[in-house]
């Protein structure tokens, strides 16, 4: 999918947080979102995926050549941001088969399958409210990498992982890339996206 953007800015009451923001986002590509705090880039994650509006402006979307209605842009899109929920009264496993029967998971893949993938196997009846912060971060990035999608949105991926978290995120990463999907990456940490993203955009250019 190609996300074309036109002239898009959003202002909160009486102040634009960017403004004349212009790009092309295209399949297959990594982008990284930087600037600085307060500069918008978890704004524009949540635009670019439908969550919220612009205040001005139009993004369009294309897969190979034909338009796709904004309200059904969201199924294109896996996201690991702190404005995605988790489930907290599931217990991990429940939560795994719920997210199973609404979206499309990456072939052969089954929800033990994710519990081992994200460390947390011997946590599968576990509630998710009572998970550590490191350990549902994992949980959103393993969702977002595991469920089929064009475009997966990361907003501060590493934030509450440890050493050994962070050293996943670079590993699940590589794979993530090989398999020709587009990343963007909210973040001011290169470490969490120099390797995957050759396009950045530092919005810190966009605010009036
Ligand atoms: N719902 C809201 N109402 C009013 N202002 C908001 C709202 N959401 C975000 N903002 C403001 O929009 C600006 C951009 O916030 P945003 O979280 O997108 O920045 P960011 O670049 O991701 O910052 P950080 O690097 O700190 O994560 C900030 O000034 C923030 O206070």
């Amino acid at each position: 999918m190609q996300i074309s953007v036109e002239k898009l800015g959003k202002r909160y009451i009486n102040e634009w947080i960017f403004k004349d923001f212009n790009y092309t986002f295209e399949h297959g590509k990594g982008y990284a979102l930087t600037g600085h705090n307060g500069s918008g880039k978890s704004t524009l994650l949540t635009i670019l995926s439908g969550y919220h509006l612009p205040s001005e402006g139009k993004i369009t979307y294309q897969n190979e050549g034909k338009i796709i209605d904004a309200e059904k842009a969201f199924s294109y899109f896996t996201v690991a941001t702190p404005y995605m929920e988790l489930i907290e009264g599931f217990t991990l496993i429940e939560h795994l088969d719920f997210h199973f029967k609404f979206r499309d998971i990456q072939k052969g893949i089954t929800p033990q399958e994710i519990m081992e993938v994200a460390l947390l196997e011997k946590s599968a009846n576990k509630y998710v409210q009572n998970f550590s912060s490191g350990m549902k971060q994992r949980l959103k990035l393993a969702l977002a990498f595991y469920t089929k999608s064009d475009y997966i949105l990361l907003d501060e991926p590493t934030s509450n992982l440890d050493a050994q978290g962070s050293d996943w995120y670079q590993e699940e990463m590589k794979k993530v890339i090989a398999t020709n999907r587009s990343v963007i990456i909210a973040s001011n940490q290169p470490e969490e996206y120099k390797a995957f993203c050759p396009y950045e955009i530092s919005l810190t250019n966009f605010k009036p």
